[in-house]
């Protein structure tokens, strides 16, 4: 059988994860950084040709992610100015790369610090990926880590990172628009910092019963994913680590908490023979 084009994967899958989970309804919807997310928006503006509601409001992760919404010509509202205390009925974004538990390696298209904000305060979130996405473990064809960092606090961070164990960070590059660092849309660098594929919690917990306490990442060098982040997290300097792991929205409201979900709730997986693979938290 013939295989599909990348784009129609993902295509495929944004009109899937739309049709399951957009609700008209809504009055904030948060809209996601990439290339997928575009087809998502596609897919709200179709299914919004036959309902009318004029008083959604799309809530964008950064300025490629407000033109799309702009250019779709949805009605965009910026994160804070959304009132104190509402949060988002869903926000749809893509992924680098997701393991069996729904964690996700974000930041490819260098933003992540938009995204977790918008991804902790909505109800759910739901991914939109094609297959290569789909992954057993973090950082298996994903290679690094991207990680939001103040510019003055380049070396330090990377040397905190080295000792870590990542095995070669590395300031992200510009394109082809200038010579030196990418920048943000904070006006932050993005450090890739590489590390051996990750843990699941399942697998690392297995693992400290077996070797006794500690959560480092033992001989092999493997940290658990929700452990690394948080190291990463400490180093000042780090804005944001571009890894959504803990918990997912739907699980933190269970918990009484009413924002702070970064997981997805389901990831739509888009494949090569135009099937569309659906992992739900568990
Ligand atoms: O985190 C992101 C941007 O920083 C994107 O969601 C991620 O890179 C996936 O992008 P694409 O849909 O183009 O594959």
């Amino acid at each position: 059988m013939a295989e599909l084009p990348i784009e129609d994967a993902k295509q495929n899958a944004a009109k899937r994860a739309v049709e399951d989970h957009f609700d008209p309804s809504s009055s904030f919807v948060g809209i996601g950084s990439g290339t997928t997310i575009i087809y998502v928006v596609e897919a709200i503006k179709e299914k919004l040709k036959t309902v009318t509601n004029d008083t959604i409001r799309f809530v964008p992760t950064g300025y490629q992610s407000r033109q799309v919404i702009v250019k779709a010509g949805l009605m965009p509202i910026a994160f804070d100015e959304l009132p104190e205390g509402v949060l988002l009925d869903m926000c749809f974004d893509g992924a680098d790369e997701v393991d069996e538990d729904l964690n996700c390696v974000k930041g490819g298209g260098a933003c992540l610090f938009q995204e977790k904000l918008v991804a902790e305060r909505s109800k759910k979130f739901i991914c939109v990926a094609d297959y290569r996405k789909a992954q057993t473990h973090l950082l298996t064809s994903w290679p690094s880590v991207p990680i939001e960092v103040a510019p003055i606090s380049i070396h330090v961070v990377l040397s905190a990172l080295r000792a870590l164990g990542s095995s070669n960070p590395r300031v992200r590059d510009g394109l082809l628009a200038k010579a030196g660092p990418l920048k943000t849309d904070q006006d932050f660098f993005i450090i890739d910092a590489p590390f051996p594929k990750l843990l699941t919690a399942a697998e690392a917990a297995a693992k400290q019963s077996d070797q006794g306490p500690g959560k480092g990442p033992g001989e092999d060098g493997r940290w658990e994913v929700e452990e690394l982040s948080r190291r990463i997290k400490l180093i000042t300097g780090v804005l944001e680590v571009g890894l959504f792991c803990g918990m997912d929205g739907i699980t933190a409201m269970e918990k009484g908490i009413s924002a702070g979900g970064q997981k997805p709730v389901a990831v739509y997986f888009g494949n090569r023979d135009g099937s569309v693979e659906v992992r739900k938290r568990k």
